[in-house]
């Protein structure tokens, strides 16, 4: 389990992480969303004990990581992947990381076996594609077999088949019980991936539930119906407590449940020729959730 209370992480002036308390628990695949700037990659860097927080505490099982010695055996983590000794093959990179945490070399194989990357093993990594580095950056991260695993945007340059990898990865560790933690911008993957979620915009939590509770909340969640006479249904609805707005030919309904909106037609011989439930994406949950937290946004199409 991971704890943060209260942590606030200041720069200079700026304050990166505000007040954050937060609790990610094991057997999850946690999701951890937010834009640019939000503070996601400082708040792993506190988990880690590589920042010390201005304020506040952070604990890894009831301790703060710093104090534990072989580290790699409690917490595995992939912060960036490009950050490793090129002229290092992957082989000697690993036994290093297993020498210095006390970790049986047999592990090292193990390891570049499940990430896929036996038959490079022997290659220098400055030679390896980003993709190849992410494989390598998990095997490091799995080389203890920990309890707990951090990930800082791990789908980062993997292809179609290394996505749907860590996809499965990241679920069979949480369902081994462990605790997975992965940062990631894009909310289509972590829709896929994440039971869980948590979202800070500008350093404070602005949510922390789970996938059906984000989901739930967008705009566009509610049902959708199509019938031929929206007038007589309109009327019945809002009669009945539903908010109803038109889009397109159909009609946006919240408030009410699909089972509610059908009987209500059956029940005033209103035909319908359309009723479904929807769920916001993601990907559109999260821009309103986040909507007043973006430091960079773009500019429009020109
Ligand atoms: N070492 C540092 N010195 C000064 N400011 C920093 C430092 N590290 C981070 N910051 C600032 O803290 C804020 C949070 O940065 P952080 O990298 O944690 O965000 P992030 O959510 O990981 O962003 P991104 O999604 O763009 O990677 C930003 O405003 C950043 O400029």
């Amino acid at each position: 389990m991971i704890e943060l209370h209260e942590v606030t992480k200041r720069y200079g002036a700026a304050t990166a992480v505000h007040r954050l308390t937060l609790t990610v628990r094991p057997g999850h695949v946690t999701g951890f969303l937010g834009p640019n700037g939000a503070g996601k990659s400082t708040t792993l860097r506190l988990i880690l004990g590589l920042h010390r927080p201005t304020s506040g505490t952070v604990t890894v099982d009831g301790r703060p990581f710093r104090e534990r010695s072989r580290g790699l055996r409690h917490v595995g983590a992939l912060l960036d992947a490009a950050d490793v000794h090129g002229g290092r093959t992957a082989r000697a990179h690993l036994r290093a990381l297993a020498a210095s945490n006390r970790i049986p070399r047999a592990r090292v194989d193990a390891v570049l076996g499940d990430v896929g990357l036996t038959s490079a093993a022997r290659r220098r990594i400055g030679g390896f594609s980003l993709g190849m580095k992410q494989r390598l950056g998990i095997a490091a991260a799995l080389l203890g077999d920990p309890p707990v695993l951090l990930f800082d945007e791990p789908f980062n340059g993997l292809d179609p088949e290394g996505v749907r990898w860590v996809r499965g990865l990241f679920r069979r560790l949480a369902a081994e019980g462990r605790t997975v933690f992965v940062s990631s911008h894009l909310m289509s993957e972590m829709a896929h991936t994440a039971d869980h979620f948590v979202v800070i915009g500008r350093g404070k939590l602005i949510a922390e539930q789970s996938l059906a509770e984000f989901a739930a909340r967008g705009a566009r969640a509610g049902v959708a119906v199509r019938t031929p006479d929206p007038v007589a249904l309109t009327s019945l609805l809002t009669a009945q407590g539903g908010a109803v707005r038109p889009e397109g030919d159909a009609l946006a309904v919240t408030g009410l449940t699909a089972a509610q909106v059908g009987e209500l037609a059956c029940a005033h011989r209103v035909p319908l020729h359309e009723l479904l439930t929807r769920t916001a994406s993601l990907e559109e949950a999260f821009m309103e959730l986040t909507a007043d937290s973006v430091d960079y946004p773009a500019g429009g199409p020109r």
